[in-house]
């Protein structure tokens, strides 16, 4: 079977600064891995590579085998849009929408009509366990609240790829790990694949496998990669 997401040698840097130095890197459908390293190693900078936020200054991002460098940029937005959902360490609420209108714009760009798009994002808010502040606004939330109204927004579309960067970062140890919880479940029962930064054990023990970015370079524990 072919890997859902692969990069061979990426290589980054930022004018002198290498952040990724011949980095590899490979996710199944439906695997959660957990990318660790010390601060500065390029966990961020290879999951944006992975996700097409970012081009590499060589090497090679596949997702079900077709390059990203080969694609025109409004293919890559489309896939980013469609395929792809994505959560940070503080949410990135649109903080004039209410949380439903928020869960529901990855499926309003893509041509959902209001009402449909509004009563899938409620499902998803009752999943993660906050559907009573679907009218609130992300200033009138918790943290918590307001990331698992994130996570909500990264499934609604039905995505095969979650990257998660540090997505418990600002969170306490005991919202963190229900995050996660409602996260891992989530995109198992979607049988998405989860790309995970986190530079904490406690919540990469959430996944499958863990891989290690230090100086640039990616190596898995499990000693597969
Ligand atoms: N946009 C940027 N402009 C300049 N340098 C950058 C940029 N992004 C990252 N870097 C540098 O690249 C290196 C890797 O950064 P990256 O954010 O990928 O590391 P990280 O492992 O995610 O770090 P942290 O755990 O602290 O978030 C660092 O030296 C960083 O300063």
């Amino acid at each position: 079977m072919t890997a859902l997401l692969t990069a061979e040698g990426l290589h980054k840097s930022y004018a002198s600064t290498p952040a990724l130095a011949g980095a590899d890197f490979t996710i199944d459908a439906g695997e959660v891995v957990a990318v660790m390293g010390p601060s500065g190693s390029g966990k961020s900078t290879l999951l944006h590579c992975l996700a097409g936020l970012v081009a590499p200054d060589a090497g090679r991002v596949r997702y079900q085998g077709r390059d990203l460098a080969g694609l025109s940029d409004a293919e890559r937005s489309a896939l980013r849009r469609g395929d792809f959902g994505f959560v940070f360490q503080f949410g990135r609420l649109v903080p004039e929408l209410s949380c439903v209108e928020n869960v529901a714009l990855p499926l309003r760009l893509t041509g959902t009509k209001r009402k449909d798009a509004e009563a899938r994002a409620t499902e998803w808010l009752a999943r993660l366990e906050v559907d009573d502040v679907r009218h609130h606004r992300p200033g009138q939330i918790s943290g918590g609240q307001g990331q698992r109204v994130a996570v909500a927004r990264a499934l609604v579309g039905n995505p095969r790829v979650i990257f998660a960067d540090e997505p418990t970062g600002a969170l306490d140890s005991l919202n963190g790990e229900r995050v996660m919880e409602l996260l891992v479940q989530a995109a198992k029962e979607s049988s998405a694949a989860v790309v995970l930064v986190t530079h904490e054990s406690r919540v990469a023990a959430f996944s499958d496998r863990e891989v290690v970015v230090r100086d640039g370079k990616a190596r898995d524990m499990a000693g597969a990669v």
